[in-house]
């Protein structure tokens, strides 16, 4: 699509979008019978099967490449490399019996069972080619697979299938420890890292990047810190499930905090987005206003988050019909359809398929089945249950497996004959034409899950269903669970409770017994609301085009904090200062403020940071210098204080505290402690707080509401006479702050960073910039962290600095190319900031001053970090250890197969 396609004029977009899919639609295993030799075509020795499962994303992927108008990248990882048997080491024939050959060959089979699938980068450009898609003939579809090269290749699942899959389904994992779940995270934040390195080679400005699923939840966050003008969008697969379940989940504001990163967010119904935005809110505090789709009638929100607006909205996912009807409908298939026809001849045939695991509500339907043959023994003989249950690798995967056997087994052992059973049940993976034969015998469709987010089993027997060819195989009614993403979209489905054994009985008594042209009224309306995939990829493609065209450049999202290259600046600098508020920053905040105390971790983090002799440690807070003195200075002198919003200040290692405020009449605190005390009468649960120079008011323990309204009428009163007295009225967390207008923390942070570093801070009220001294004497490394509105005060004076700097000293960057000036807001999604960069509460700030001392794994939150094929940290020494390893190892493994051949 070229940039001047009508509609797109205004923000043009470049044609081409990069699809990230939690995995590549083929399986690539090793071809056991291949021979390296010189005849040999390098590609045969790795074959490619389709995976099943997300078909209608497949089928989205297909759609995209074949459409004139899109350009199509595919990011995927490549799933699970199968390497082969053909590991066993057999000895050459004038060694066999040696000891050297025995020693070899239990070397080989002990690699044979668990290879460590060193490939070498001729292998993985052999596989990439293959998995270039072979029916793309004018190649618009590129293929860029994810590397993830592991011995133990299941690891990339384990978080995700773990850990997010059951909070999204409503199921709570039973307590642990959380050791296992923390290894699993780190992989997890890998995964995602491993793509947004792929994304980031092939990206280019106008670019729209989809998201899908997850597998891939950090990864809008992670390219959102890349590229900040990026239009990225995220479609989320599965249900979404209530904030309650959500909330569960140890890594809940992460998770939340990288779906963030993009423009859109979009689900399958509005339940799921509702759910969604609830989240949002209650975990990050953001703030959404909420509308109608035009046209479509959905709800959609738009989420502030850290200064920016995301769209969350819905559209049911669809399948290719066209495709379904032309595969179903043939020659052979009719064929199929009849004999299957025959061998139930007199009975009704009941369908369904699921993957066998605890969601899909397999058991729900075999109960109801048997309530069903209890309730109306005339059908006991007239009906047949064919179930097809596809296996899955789960941990409660063989329970469940007993579990279904066992009532198959306890149903046909009670209702069935020595002729017939009426559960026939497969638990196997069937064919396409198998499936598409028992879509178009079955005179029903029962679809019991507990939760799931598009059933594409229901959108396509309801297609079968539209076309009639053989007598009795058409308009077939489908009952279908409530639970299911998919009856907010076929609403005129028999819908049911699967939890009501009784009630999906005596349904599948009604559909039984509809009249035909019941059936066909039926059918005509759900088959009118079967989303094609076709529709699917326009419409969410089109508004995003629409999204693009309205972003605008003062409603940028406030990217995530990018640890990783924090962590690189911080290494190469030497003269590092950082600036530190105190509550909401460094801990969080609590009901009583004299309960805000330091944790022991905080002390812990704060004594390694300075012990560091090129650090500079300032807490620059709203609290007095009493606070500060015994909770901070008292335990730690290496720090630097400023108090009450930049009222004084105690130098590091210092005792003795400066009041840059004795020029000022404070006769105006009687006026201000007057009008806090009669809002105080009025408000039970609120107080004052009075500092030498500021005066707090708090209202966090009154009703909120009064608590919220009374602060507005405060601050109206105070500010009749603030402006006359040069004071200001600050909103802080559930409080009112008053306090001189011309001190605050950007003044305090002004003297810090314009002083020659290490140097003691001059005693004087008033700060005289000295533009004199050299860039070779300021930090080379400022982190700032504040969660107040007060705070920006100190961004804005880092932004500022770094503005002068520019012009000043352009030629002293850092190797990054900037100043190493690190402005960053914490908590609250909701608030507008100057900030450069955010995290979501104090314990990601203790995670990042952490991974600044060492203490803390650079995978405990995402961010850029460069990894190899295998997943480990480029150039580290266990990728260093893991190439040579892979280099010896393939020689080896190619010498031994040469002298098998
Ligand atoms: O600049 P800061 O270090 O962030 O201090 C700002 C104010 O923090 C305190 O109040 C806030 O934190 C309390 C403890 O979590 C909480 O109970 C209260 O609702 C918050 O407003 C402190 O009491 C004030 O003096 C500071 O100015
Ligand atoms: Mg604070």
């Amino acid at each position: 699509m070229s940039s001047d396609k009508p509609g797109t004029a205004e923000k043009p977009v470049s044609g081409r979008i990069i699809n990230c899919v939690p995995q590549l639609p083929y399986k690539v295993s090793r071809n056991d019978l291949y021979t390296p030799g010189e005849n040999q075509d390098p590609g045969d020795e790795w074959k490619l099967t389709p995976i099943s499962g997300n078909s209608a994303l497949y089928s989205s992927l297909y759609l995209l490449r074949d459409s004139p108008d899109w350009e199509e990248h595919v990011v995927g990882w490549t799933g699970e490399i199968d390497p082969g048997n053909k590991f066993a080491y057999v000895a050459p024939p004038n060694q066999r019996g040696t000891q050297a050959a025995n020693d070899n060959a239990r070397y080989n089979s002990q690699e044979s069972n668990e290879d460590p699938l060193y490939l070498s980068q001729e292998q993985k450009r052999v596989i990439a080619e293959k998995l270039q898609d072979k029916e793309d003939s004018n190649n618009k579809m590129t293929v860029h697979p994810v590397w993830l090269l592991r011995r133990d290749q299941l690891r990339w699942r384990e978080y995700s299938d773990k850990i997010v899959w059951p909070a999204l389904h409503y199921i709570l994992n039973p307590p642990s420890d959380g050791q296992k779940e923390n290894t699993w995270w780190y992989d997890y934040v890998k995964f995602n890292e491993a793509y947004a390195l792929k994304v980031a080679q092939i990206y280019q400005p106008g670019d729209i990047i989809w998201v899908h699923d997850y597998y891939l939840m950090l990864l809008p966050q992670l390219l959102r810190m890349r590229f900040g003008d990026a239009i990225i969008a995220y479609f989320h697969h599965t249900p979404w499930p209530s904030s309650e379940y959500f909330r569960c989940l140890s890594k809940r504001k992460q998770l939340l905090d990288g779906i963030l990163g993009s423009n859109r967010v979009c689900f399958q119904n509005d339940g799921f987005s509702r759910h969604f935005v609830s989240a949002c809110k209650r975990l990050l505090d953001s703030t959404s206003t909420k509308k109608k789709s035009k046209g479509k009638g959905r709800d959609e929100w738009v989420i502030s988050v850290y200064g920016g607006d995301v769209v969350v909205d819905s559209l049911p996912i669809g399948v290719n019909t066209e495709e379904i009807l032309r595969k179903a409908f043939t020659e052979d298939i009719d064929e199929k359809v009849k004999v299957i026809k025959e061998a139930y001849a007199n009975k009704k045939i009941i369908f369904g398929r699921d993957r066998l695991d605890t969601v899909r509500g397999v058991v729900q339907k075999l109960q109801a089945f048997e309530a069903f043959l209890a309730m109306y023994p005339e059908y006991r003989d007239k009906v047949v249950l064919i179930q097809v249950s596809r296996p899955t690798a789960t941990d409660q995967g063989l329970k469940l497996e007993q579990q279904v056997n066992d009532l198959v087994n306890s149903i046909n052992a009670q209702y069935g004959t020595l002729n017939s059973s009426p559960v026939h049940h497969y638990h196997v993976r069937i064919p396409e034409d198998a499936y598409h034969s028992l879509l178009r015998a079955a005179d029903l469709c029962l679809i019991t899950s507990a939760r799931d987010g598009m059933n594409t089993t229901a959108l396509e027997y309801v297609t079968v269903k539209s076309r009639s060819s053989i007598d009795g195989c058409y308009a077939n009614p489908l009952v279908l669970s409530e639970f299911s993403g998919t009856s907010t979209v076929l609403k005129d489905a028999l819908i049911v409770n699967p939890w009501d054994a009784v009630a999906v009985a005596r349904t599948i008594k009604k559909a039984l017994c509809l009249t035909a042209q019941e059936r066909v009224s039926l059918e005509m309306k759900l088959w009118s609301k079967v989303p094609t995939i076709q529709d699917w990829n326009n419409s969410f493609l089109q508004r995003m085009v629409e999204i693009a065209k309205h972003e605008s450049q003062d409603n940028k999202i406030t990217p995530a904090l990018n640890r990783p290259l924090l962590l690189q600046a911080y290494r190469a600098a030497k003269r590092r200062l950082f600036l530190f508020d105190y509550d909401g920053t460094l801990t969080p905040i609590v009901q009583d403020p004299a309960a805000a105390i330091p944790s022991a971790r905080l002390f812990r983090i704060l004594s390694k940071l300075a012990a560091d002799p090129h650090n500079l440690i300032w807490i620059i807070s709203g609290r007095d210098q009493q606070f500060l003195s015994k909770w901070l200075g008292s335990r730690m002198p290496q720090l630097g204080l400023s108090a009450e919003h930049g009222c004084f200040m105690k130098d590091v290692s210092s005792e003795e505290w400066v009041n840059l405020t004795t020029k000022y009449d404070m006769t105006w605190q009687e006026k201000v402690n007057e009008a806090m005390e009669q809002i105080t009468v009025q408000t039970p649960g609120s107080f004052i707080e009075k500092k030498k120079v500021a005066v707090t008011w708090h209202y966090r323990r009154a009703d909120p509401e009064q608590g919220e309204f009374l602060a507005g009428k405060l601050k109206a009163s105070l500010e009749k006479f603030s402006k006359d007295l040069g004071l200001e009225v600050m909103e802080g967390k559930a409080n009112l702050e008053v306090r001189p207008k011309f001190v605050n923390k950007g003044e305090i942070v002004k003297r810090l960073v314009w002083h020659p570093y290490g140097e003691k801070q001059l005693n004087e009220d008033e700060f005289k910039q000295d533009d004199t001294v050299p860039k070779s004497q300021l930090p080379d490394f400022v982190l700032c962290l504040g969660d107040d509105f007060t705070d920006e005060d100190m961004f804005n004076q880092l932004n500022d600095i770094e503005s002068v700097w520019d012009k000043k000293f352009p030629d002293d960057k850092n190797e990054a190319g900037h100043y190493g000036i690190y402005p960053v807001t914490v908590g609250s999604a909701s608030k507008k900031t100057v900030a450069k960069a955010h995290l979501t509460d104090p314990q990601q700030v203790l995670d990042t001053l952490g991974l600044l001392v060492g203490d803390v794994s650079l995978f405990q939150s995402p961010g850029t970090v460069e990894l190899d094929d295998r997943g480990h940290v480029k150039d580290s020494e266990s990728s260093v250890k893991s190439e040579q390893a892979g280099a010896a190892y393939n020689m080896k493994r190619s010498a031994s197969l040469k002298d098998n051949a």
